[in-house]
């Protein structure tokens, strides 16, 4: 295992997949440890175990899969089953997660994993990993990481995930998504996740070092939110939480509204083999946005090529574009969708609604247009076309690149994008069949199409710098 990290490191993680998938460091076959790691990863003993306390509405999630916990995908599996249990259990308000072995919390993603799988299995590996984060950051319940051992990577995510961090006050133990040190990256939604928890300027220099941090240095930076004795841990958590259940209105409501979450995303960055300028994963760059509705777990993203990289001081100037999350009570962030009394958090999380987008062009910042309705019809498209294509017209000139989630029944926004020439604006959110649709919205005669208007679709919106007419379809 220690020479997969290593050569991870080495090779760059693309180099691990191709190198490891079939041989060893010698160009064996490589039967003897991946059998070993397989045989323990098909351990039929239960990888989580789970104890609700019916008195006090809290369950504590443990987790037991020797040697380290890693996040396989039969782990995440039971892990997420779990978690949906606990979810649709009214009486179940809080949940603490901590690990049962000694030493770590979790060791992050398995490892072998990674390599030499099926695209079927890679494919659903990954998808696995995406559940249970969304699972987790998406939970009505508070939820602590009662963190009790060295938590790097997928061990640091799922812990951030989490509403509040306990961590034992041990140096030996250490916490951070160390992923650049291993020559692989971590995904955006990683990213933004630690952002949330950190901020922008430690979330820059963590990843792109990939730093793990002791208990105090995570302490410092917000990583966690307390140190506490290795033995005063989960009864530390057990407390905080009766703090969290104690908030009138249930826990769910202020813990959904007020922590600041990306729930999905959507970054105009690079993807695929372009993932390796990290300064441009990791540097605050947060140019659309998705928001997955838990059910709605599908990330996506616009990216750009290449090519398009050469207006530098687009690429290398922080620009939010533009983000909104459309959380009552997140109101420096613009929204739609719903108002008043629709505030009630169920009913805000299960119904799927218009989330959109503005782009802030730089300069002209004070866009907080999502969408349109009623007389704004006459914006009849969103972006610009053809002949608008330099750069300076582009960048001076007021646009409003919308987004709109073509929900069920709510067929009073659909339009986005662009239509006929305008196809520079690109879509991402869309799959299989869709992918007929060269264009985001519909207008005019469209609208009768029942297909597009019933069925829930997430089209997020690619900014439309000029040369940037990718469509690019990610999950990772
Ligand atoms: C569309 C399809 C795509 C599909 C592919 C997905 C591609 C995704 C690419 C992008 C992914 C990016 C995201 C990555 C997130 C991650 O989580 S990557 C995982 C990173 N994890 C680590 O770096 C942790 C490494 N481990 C450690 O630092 C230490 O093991 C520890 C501090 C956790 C514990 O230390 P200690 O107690 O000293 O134990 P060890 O002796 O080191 O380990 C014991 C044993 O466990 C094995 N092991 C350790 N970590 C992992 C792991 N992550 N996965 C699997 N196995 C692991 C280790 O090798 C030892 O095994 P042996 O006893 O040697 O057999």
């Amino acid at each position: 295992m220690a020479n997969v990290l290593r050569n991870s490191a080495k090779f760059g993680f693309s180099g691990v997949l191709s190198q490891l998938s079939i041989h060893s460091r010698h160009g064996r076959e490589c039967v003897s440890p991946c059998f070993s790691l397989q045989q323990r990863n098909n351990s039929t003993s239960p990888k989580i175990k789970v104890d609700l306390d019916s008195s006090t509405g809290v369950a504590v999630l443990r987790m037991q899969s020797p040697p380290v916990n890693s996040l396989s995908l039969d782990f995440l599996t039971e892990f997420c089953i779990n978690l949906e249990k606990l979810e649709m259990d009214r009486s179940c308000r809080g949940l603490i997660i901590t690990s049962t072995l000694s030493k770590v919390f979790s060791a992050g993603l398995d490892i072998m994993e990674m390599y030499g799988k099926s695209p079927e299995r890679c494919g659903e590996f990954w998808k696995a990993v995406q559940e249970m984060w969304l699972k987790l950051y998406g939970s009505n319940m508070a939820t602590i990481a009662a963190i009790n051992g060295s938590s790097p990577a997928g061990g640091c995510l799922m812990s951030i995930g989490c509403d509040y961090r306990i961590m034992a006050d041990n140096p030996r133990y250490s916490i951070g998504l160390n992923e650049t040190q291993l020559g692989i990256v971590a995904p955006f939604w990683f990213k933004d996740t630690l952002v949330n928890t950190v901020g922008n300027r430690a979330a820059e220099l963590s990843l792109e070092l990939g730093l793990l941090y002791s208990a105090p240095d995570a302490l410092k930076i917000g990583l966690v939110d307390q140190l506490v004795p290795e033995d005063q841990v989960l009864s530390t958590a057990q407390d905080t939480m009766s703090k969290w259940l104690a908030v009138p209105g249930q826990n769910t409501l202020s813990h959904w509204l007020y922590r600041v979450r990306t729930l999905s995303l959507s970054h105009t960055g690079c993807t695929g083999s372009e993932h390796s300028p990290s300064h441009w994963l990791y540097r605050v760059r947060t140019l659309s946005l998705t928001l997955a509705v838990p059910g709605q777990n599908t990330l996506s993203h616009t990216g750009c090529t290449r090519s398009e990289h050469s207006p530098s001081h687009w690429l290398y100037r922080v620009r939010t574009l533009s983000l909104t999350l459309a959380v009552p009570g997140q109101n420096t962030l613009s929204h739609t969708g719903c108002t008043g009394s629709e505030y009630s958090p169920s009913h805000w999380l299960y119904r799927v609604r218009i989330l959109s987008l503005t782009l802030a062009v730089p300069g002209q910042n004070t866009l907080p247009h999502t969408g349109c309705t009623g007389s704004e019809h006459s914006l009849s498209h969103t972006g610009c076309t053809g002949s608008e294509h330099s750069l300076s017209h582009w960048l001076y000139r007021v646009r409003i690149l919308s987004l709109t989630l073509a929900v069920p029944g709510q067929n009073t926004l659909p339009h986005t994008g662009c239509t006929g020439s305008e196809h520079s604006l690109s879509h991402t959110g869309c799959t299989g069949s869709e992918h007929t649709l060269p264009h985001t919205g519909c207008t005019g005669s469209e609208y009768s199409l029942s297909h597009w208007l019933y069925r829930v679709r997430t089209l997020s919106l690619t900014l439309a710098v000029p040369g940037q007419n990718t469509l690019s379809q990610y999950t990772l």
